[in-house]
């Protein structure tokens, strides 16, 4: 069964991954401030988020805007098979995997706690909250570690009614889409 649904994801990647190809990013940057606004988080706290690859929802003004509502923006930073975490002070530098990445301190894989939201990437999610990530299990490994709300960011097709789940995998408590806003899950 497990084998099944990991089937099922490799073959969902690969087309979500190739309509991406063929599709304009959403800069994502007034949506982003629709969930601040959501989930009641004010300045001065702290709100994890990515540098969007050009094949991903975002851009670095949806981070520049987070920043100048005062917030302080926690960047992923790739470590072996882990998540750390570094501060956004405006500059970024190339990273693992093509991806660009904070240049400030290390704070530890336990700073996504600290988060009061966190904006997760993601390939796909459903209307139970299910999220389909690149693959790599980065994501569901550093979310066992939060607190906040965990909102993923897709384009307004990639939230599906169901994706195949396995038991590691972290349930979203919002979808994120140009076209419909905030939406909280489970629907
Ligand atoms: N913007 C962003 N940052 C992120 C993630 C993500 O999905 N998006 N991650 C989520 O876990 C972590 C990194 N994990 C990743 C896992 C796989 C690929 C990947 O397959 N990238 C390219 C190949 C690039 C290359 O190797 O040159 C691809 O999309 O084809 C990227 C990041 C942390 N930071
Ligand atoms: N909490 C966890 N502890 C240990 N291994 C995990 C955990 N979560 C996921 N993994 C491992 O990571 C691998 C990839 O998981 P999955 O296919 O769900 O990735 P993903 O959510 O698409 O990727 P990402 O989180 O990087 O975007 C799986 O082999 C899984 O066993």
């Amino acid at each position: 069964m497990t084998s099944g649904e990991r089937n099922r994801k490799t073959t969902l990647r690969t087309r979500l991954r190739a309509a991406r190809r063929s599709a304009v990013m959403p800069a994502m940057a007034a949506e982003v401030l629709i969930a601040v606004a959501a989930f009641g988080v004010s300045a001065g706290q702290a709100v994890c988020a990515y540098v969007a690859a050009p094949s991903e929802p975002g851009s670095v003004e949806m981070l520049d805007a987070l920043r100048d509502r005062g917030l302080r923006v926690l960047l992923p930073v790739v470590v072996g098979s882990s998540l750390d975490w570094a501060a956004y002070d405006g500059e970024l530098r190339p990273g693992a995997f093509g991806l660009h990445e904070p240049v400030g301190p290390l704070l530890g894989a336990a700073a996504v706690g600290s988060a009061a939201l966190v904006l997760v990437p993601a390939l796909a999610v459903d209307h139970s909250g299910v999220r389909l990530g690149k693959g790599g299990g980065y994501y569901d490994r550093a979310l066992t570690l939060s607190t906040g709300p965990l909102v993923a960011l897709v384009r307004d097709e990639e939230f599906v009614p169901s994706l195949p789940a396995e038991p590691h995998d972290v349930r979203m408590d919002a979808v994120l889409t140009p076209g419909s806003g905030l939406v909280r899950l489970p629907l």
